[in-house]
């Protein structure tokens, strides 16, 4: 069977051909692949750069990460040269056809974030290698880049976690049920923003599997995901924070294992825990219990005089926690309280969607009449 001829392999080869036996020819067409590499990638690394600072600036409103944004993307543009813009052969390039499908898709702000750090990372790693052929501090420059994206990353993604944290007015603190994660869905739906993953007595590898998939779960709708008690298990999953309480892991040893990015709870059940929480540098604070309660048994109630505490004394976001249900939560609101954390109220509900959208909308109901 006779074989059809592919005439561009034939050119190809020819050219090899060409270059084998014309080494300074072969040095010009190096030099030429080289500054279209660099031409290229310094173009991604700045649409990416680009796409983060609008986010920054619109999103956010926050100068200092649009500031880092541009000196970036001015630092970028200095090795952005003419003899490398003139290489460029857009035409002749079968790059710019191909995309992945995930790239058409986002499925939300943290996503279409990190997709783009990791273009303009990855954008940088080829601009650091393939700039040593080009220039003797190129490589040097871009890995310092490099790594100031990984900053920029970090804060920015601990900003908005703060963010998040402070907008959240309801905390949903699980316990194990059979249908976990449908009852999560069912409140995140209903516009819960705050989750906490707390199973005191299964075995790690399930904490683990049931952690990872809550996590996603959570990132998915956007709302930020906690692990009660253990900080490694919030690491090794990713969680957005840890919740400790007055047994549990000191806060400063914890912060120095996750970071300022990283949220961190602490359980109070009276002002001097309350001071001392804050004073530990805590991003938010567990008021109670509240009430008496089943789910804490062995805990006695410090009542609604230690919400009202709260509301008068506290420089950080609280949550009153502890017998908290639709019947006195209003009760809680009006001891002062802004945010809430509940157990029973949500995983026990029959429809948690709505029970989740009543909170809210008694919560929300507060922080509308102090605004006006
Ligand atoms: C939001 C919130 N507040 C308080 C607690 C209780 O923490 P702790 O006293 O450590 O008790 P356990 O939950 O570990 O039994 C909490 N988990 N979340
Ligand atoms: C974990 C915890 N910490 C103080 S009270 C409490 C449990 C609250 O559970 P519920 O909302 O079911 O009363
Ligand atoms: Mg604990």
């Amino acid at each position: 069977m006779s074989k059809s001829i592919d005439t561009t392999s034939l050119n190809e080869i020819s050219n090899r051909v060409v270059v084998m036996v014309e080494p300074h020819s072969q040095k010009a067409q190096t030099q030429q692949v080289v500054y279209r590499i660099l031409d290229a990638n310094l173009d991604r690394a700045r649409e990416g750069l680009r796409i983060i600072e609008e986010w920054c600036r619109f999103g956010l409103n926050n100068g200092q990460l649009v500031g880092e944004c541009k000196y970036l993307r001015q630092d970028l543009a200095q090795w952005h040269t003419a003899e490398l813009r003139a290489a460029r052969d857009t035409p002749g390039d079968p790059g710019t056809e191909l995309s992945h499908p995930q790239e058409e898709q986002r499925s939300n702000m943290k996503a279409l974030l990190q997709a783009n750090f990791s273009r303009i990372q990855e954008a940088m790693r080829v601009l650091e290698e393939y700039g040593k052929l080009y220039h003797p501090n190129m490589g040097k420059a871009f890995k310092q880049m490099r790594y100031r994206v990984y900053t920029l990353e970090t804060s920015l993604m601990g900003y908005q976690r703060h963010q998040l944290l402070w907008r959240s007015q309801l905390y949903l603190v699980t316990s194990p049920a059979e249908t976990l994660l449908k009852t999560v869905e069912a409140a995140l739906k209903g516009g819960l923003t705050l989750v906490q993953y707390r199973d005191k007595t299964a075995d790690d590898i399930v904490r683990v599997e049931q952690a990872i998939k809550l996590r996603r779960l959570c990132h998915s709708y956007g709302a930020l995901f906690i692990i009660n008690d253990r900080v490694d298990l919030a690491l090794a999953v990713d969680a957005d924070g840890v919740h400790l309480g007055q047994q549990d892991m000191p806060i400063t040893m914890a912060r120095e294992l996750l970071g300022h990015q990283r949220l961190i709870g602490k359980s109070t059940t009276n002002a001097e825990e309350m001071q001392k929480a804050i004073a530990d540098g805590a991003d938010y604070i567990g008021v109670g219990p509240v009430y008496e309660t089943p789910t804490k048994a062995d805990k006695p109630a410090a009542g609604l005089q230690y919400v009202s505490y709260a509301a008068k004394n506290s420089s950080i976001p609280w949550f009153a926690i502890g017998g908290i249900d639709a019947s006195n939560i209003n009760d809680v609101i009006e001891a002062g309280a802004e945010r809430v954390a509940v157990v029973r109220a949500i995983i026990q509900a029959e429809q948690p969607t709505l029970i989740t959208q009543y909170f809210l909308s008694q919560l929300h109901r507060i922080k509308t009449i102090a605004n006006s």
